[in-house]
């Protein structure tokens, strides 16, 4: 079967110059149909630049090496007018903030209905209908009444709720959520993430999740590739990554997850340091300084990711190859 997405040995670099530091390294990874996959890592790893060059959106003077296959099709090497078709009638994002997909002097109603501008065989009416039901689908109570309203009369979570029907109503192969519930609260946090694992069900292709919290990830993701400093330090099926993780920053990431923590405690613990800069990365393994675990010959020889036992990988010395 022909995955959703592909990405083989991609690197990103915010210039056209090859000799500058890439942002984002070498990452490989697949998304079938029916998957979710959790892209996790702290600020500055590179998430969003890799949901940007899946999405086409990058700026025009980067550069990306390396194959991205959006069901068996290079879109790193189309022409950006073949891409943009492509990829508007077949990838959907709900991004952090639904301002930004959504026009906020424009009537939620009629942005819906010009959401479906590549909807041929329909009429104004019948996507204003489409729309309003997709609404209900969403859980809004009260369809006609929000078609009808301004962005900026919503709270955060019915926004969110539109930015999702905005999306199914591309009726997407691949939907790309990037840090959708890190401005609400909990409850809605949860209602927000029932209703992505829905949307994945309606559209019958797959999720990419980006985000910085590991609890999401354990509630709604199937895989999860975990990236630092822009490369994919451990990656497999949530439910063995979670259980028994190999990379010390999974480790570090998990401790930071609440729900891993066993007695209630207003400070969460964090992991000391930051992520270096792509042009300012030490030698050896680029999690060394930070690492807990580190010997010294982290601080000199580079861990290739290797296999760390069935469909997973790990970038670390620590991890044995199994036989
Ligand atoms: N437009 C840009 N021009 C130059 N460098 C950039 C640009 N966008 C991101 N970077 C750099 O690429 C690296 C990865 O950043 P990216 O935003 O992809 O990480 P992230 O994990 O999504 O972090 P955040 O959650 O803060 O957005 C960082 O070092 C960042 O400074």
């Amino acid at each position: 079967m022909t995955a959703v997405l592909d990405l083989t040995a991609v690197s990103i670099r915010y210039s056209r110059d090859p000799k500058v530091a890439p942002a984002v390294r070498n990452v490989t990874l697949t998304v079938e149909e029916g998957e979710t996959l959790g892209l996790v890592g702290e600020s500055g790893s590179g998430k969003s630049s890799l949901a940007a060059a899946m999405t086409g959106l990058l700026p025009k003077s980067a550069r990306v090496d390396g194959a991205i296959r959006f069901e068996g099709t290079d879109i790193a090497a189309m022409a950006p007018d073949a891409r943009r078709r492509l990829l508007g009638a077949s990838i959907a994002t709900i991004a952090q903030d639904p301002f930004t997909s959504l026009n906020p002097v424009v009537r939620i109603g009629r942005q819906l209905v010009e959401f479906q501008h590549w909807r041929s065989d329909l009429d104004r009416k019948a996507r204003w209908a489409r729309a309003t039901e997709m609404l209900k689908q969403v859980g809004l109570s009260d369809p006609e009444m929000r078609m009808k309203q301004f962005p900026h009369q919503l709270s955060g979570g019915i926004r969110q709720r539109v930015a999702i029907a905005a999306a199914l109503l591309v009726a997407p192969r691949l939907l790309i959520a990037d840090e959708p519930t890190t401005a609400l609260d909990a409850t809605t946090e949860d209602q927000i993430i029932e209703l992505i694992r829905e949307a994945r069900e309606a559209i019958e292709g797959a999720v990419v999740f980006i985000t910085h919290d590991m609890g999401v990830v354990r509630r709604l993701c199937d895989k999860v590739a975990v990236l630092y400093a822009g490369e994919v330090v451990e990656a497999g099926p949530v439910a063995e990554i979670f259980t028994a993780p190999k990379h010390p920053y999974t480790k570090a990431l998990l401790a930071c997850d609440p729900a891993e923590i066993e007695v209630a405690t207003r400070n969460l613990p964090t992991i000391p340091g930051t992520v270096p800069p792509p042009d300012d990365r030490p030698d050896g393994c680029v999690f060394a300084p930070r690492c807990p675990e580190a010997m010294a010959a982290c601080r000199t020889k580079d861990p290739a990711l290797r296999n760390a036992g069935p469909g997973r990988t790990a970038a670390c010395l620590l991890v044995e190859e199994p036989a």
